[in-house]
């Protein structure tokens, strides 16, 4: 479903102006705190309207300041998982999913979205009897209720403490990849949309920084400075060979060759991605011999992007993949960086958090 986001909106002090185009699937909205996220998924939602601007989801057309057409919120078919789940603490789970659609009857069979969120033996609890995650999970189930077009989520893990993000996210990335409804999925943690998201759009002051394809804005080494120096990274699409290699580790395979990695709890054989932070990277223009590092994969250099600061991005051809390095521009010019140099990329295997590791493959 093709989407078409283009609206003004003053709020206070705050000035919105956000554009950006969608192919469906998961559109994270991914920015710093303050910089107009929920604004836009309120703008889309009908919570609010927009001074000035167009909304197009699909075929239908929700606002248009030059038409005059604003379609009322509840005509929308738009669902909505806020940060809190929100769920009535008087009735049981399947009364809450049920709310407000009575004639309607809820059963996962036939949704393996629905079905993905693995709440059937919630059913008869009290939302007061839920772990946090347990309650979004709930709190998802509803909005599906009203067969919505569309599925907003304002950070849906904000309110999750580590334990329950860890819980929850897996059940996440499963319902994300079954379902064929499209999700714009508000976040400002950069491990959460790449295990996640297939477009992103990084705002930043009310504006769109960067919008497209996920894999092709992390893999951007000019996009870093609008992700952040720290948070940037490729994603690498990996499968698990061996999910208890030993050691804690499991043993992965890249396009680009063999990773040994933290112990991911998967099955042997499954695809997932994996986000390799750039400040994660090491170049060596040999390969590296009695080192540590138990990762070292054959890469060639693609691009070297040049700054304001002392970093330098590097995006590295790995395989079928992409890297992306960052390092001193001292370090840069001392092995004299280019385009089509061969290279190795280093990476430590304590360095990828288990929280940057299992993102479902989608297809
Ligand atoms: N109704 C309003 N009136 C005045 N200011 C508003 C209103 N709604 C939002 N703002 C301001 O607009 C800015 C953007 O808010 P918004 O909630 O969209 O950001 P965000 O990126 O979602 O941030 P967060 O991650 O903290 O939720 C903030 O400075 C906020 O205070």
């Amino acid at each position: 479903m093709s989407t078409l986001i283009d609206i003004k909106q003053r709020l206070g002090a705050f000035q919105l102006e956000a554009r950006f185009e969608g192919e469906g699937g998961v559109t994270a909205l991914f920015g710093p705190s303050g910089s107009g996220k929920t604004s836009v998924i309120n703008a889309i939602a009908g919570l609010s309207r927009p001074d000035a601007g167009y909304i197009r989801l699909g075929d239908q057309v929700l606002f248009d300041s030059d038409g005059g057409v604003f379609v009322p919120p509840h005509q929308r078919r738009v669902g909505y998982v806020f940060q809190e789940p929100r769920l009535f603490p008087h009735m049981s789970v399947a009364q809450n999913i049920a709310y407000g659609r009575p004639s309607q009857q809820y059963s996962t069979n036939g949704d393996a979205g629905l079905s993905a969120l693995g709440i059937e033996h919630l059913e008869d609890r009290s939302p007061r009897d839920l772990s946090g995650g347990e309650a979004q999970r709930v709190a998802i189930a509803r909005a599906l209720m009203s067969q919505p077009k569309v599925l907003l989520m304002d950070e849906p893990l904000a309110a999750l403490d580590e334990a329950r993000k860890a819980e929850f996210l897996p059940y996440l990335q499963a319902f994300v990849a079954k379902t064929n409804i499209p999700v714009f999925y508000v976040s400002h943690a950069m491990n959460e949309v790449a295990q996640l998201a297939d477009n992103l759009v990084v705002m930043r002051d009310g504006r769109v920084a960067r919008s497209g394809p996920l894999a092709q804005i992390l893999s951007d080494p000019a996009a870093i400075s609008d992700i952040g120096v720290r948070e940037a990274g490729a994603i690498l699409n990996v499968t698990v060979a061996r999910a208890e290699a030993g050691d804690g580790l499991s043993e992965l395979t890249s396009s680009a060759g063999r990773l040994y990695l933290p112990h991911v709890h998967v099955e042997d054989g499954a695809a997932m991605r994996v986000r390799i932070r750039a400040s994660d990277v090491i170049l060596s223009k040999d390969k590296p011999d009695g080192l540590s590092a138990l990762n070292i994969l054959p890469c060639t250099v693609s691009r070297v992007h040049e700054g304001q600061g002392p970093g330098v991005a590097v995006a590295l051809r790995s395989g079928e993949d992409v890297l992306m390095a960052r390092i001193t521009r001292r370090s840069a010019r001392a092995m004299g960086l280019r385009a089509g140099l061969s290279c190795y990329a280093v990476i430590k295997s304590v360095s990828v958090a288990p929280a940057d590791m299992g993102g479902h493959a989608r297809g």
